[in-house]
């Protein structure tokens, strides 16, 4: 699958030679990675690899020391502040740690998706234009917890959370989702049922997801593509259906051994 959607339409992201270092010390070195449309891809490496930092260029949180990243046709380190508060908002960001106002319903968190495109603050669900409710709503059904609508954030579990989040970004529209390590605070059920929410949004709504896991088996049970790093540098990126978990591990037990 990743071979046939790679060759229709522009790359959603395009990292070319890319490099990004912190206080002299190079965290990616030359990285070259095209994201197709339509595809999943967990990015995969030992801690300190540099898998956020790779988020994060992408969304022009950071901005790269050489080499270009090109985001839905801009470039996140060039453009101005109007286009690149634009830009974001056609990227979702799903974080480890949700990003979500506890003592607010998950309704309400939802409908938060979409401050970006409103002018004046909103205060309270109803404060929100009707149909953005309806679309909220639909999108907290899509991920299961359309019934949970108007229960406080932080009385829900993590995953339900984690959900909530999802639906959040889903009400951006987005036509990329970046995801940083959506499931590391969930347990196994959990960690399941959100990865198979985001695989199964890209497939049906035909966006990009790019998700940092640690976890070998979900990469392999969840992605198109796999692309690996190891100190910085990109040492591998396969389809996950040629790969093993095997040799997905390798690169975490070589980790260290001096190959940068
Ligand atoms: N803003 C920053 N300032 C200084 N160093 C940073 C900054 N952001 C990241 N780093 C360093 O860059 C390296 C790569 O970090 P990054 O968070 O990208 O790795 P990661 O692969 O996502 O790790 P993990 O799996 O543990 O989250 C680390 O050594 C980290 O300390």
């Amino acid at each position: 699958m990743a071979e046939e959607t790679a060759v229709i339409g522009h790359p959603v992201v395009r990292l070319s030679e890319v490099g990004k270092g912190f206080d002299g010390t190079t965290v990616l070195d030359d990285i070259s990675l095209d994201v197709p449309q339509r595809q999943f891809i967990a990015l995969v490496g030992p801690s300190g690899a540099g898998k956020s930092t790779l988020l994060r260029l992408v969304n022009g949180m950071h901005v790269p020391d050489s080499g270009t990243v090109a985001t839905l046709g801009e470039n996140p380190a060039t453009c101005s502040r109007g286009r690149l508060r634009a830009l974001r908002a056609r990227v979702g960001f799903v974080f480890q740690q949700f990003g979500l106002v506890g003592r607010l319903s998950a309704l309400e968190n939802v409908l938060m998706g979409s401050l970006a495109t409103l002018r004046l603050p909103r205060y309270g669900v109803m404060s929100y234009p009707r149909a953005l409710r309806i679309r909220a709503v639909e999108h907290l059904d899509r991920v299961g917890l359309a019934d949970r609508r108007f229960q406080r954030c932080d009385t829900l579990s993590g995953g339900q959370q984690q959900r909530v989040a999802v639906a959040r970004t889903l009400l951006q529209s987005p036509e990329l989702i970046l995801a940083d390590e959506p499931v590391a605070s969930l347990d196994p059920a959990a960690s399941v049922l959100v990865l198979d929410i985001l695989r199964r949004i890209s497939a049906e709504d035909g966006i990009s997801v790019v998700c940092s896991l640690h976890q070998i088996e979900y990469a392999l049970a969840t992605a198109d593509r796999v692309v690996a790093l190891r100190g910085g540098r990109l040492v591998l990126d396969e389809p996950a259906a040629d790969l093993t978990a095997g040799r997905l591990r390798e690169i975490y037990d070589t980790a260290g051994d001096g190959d940068d």
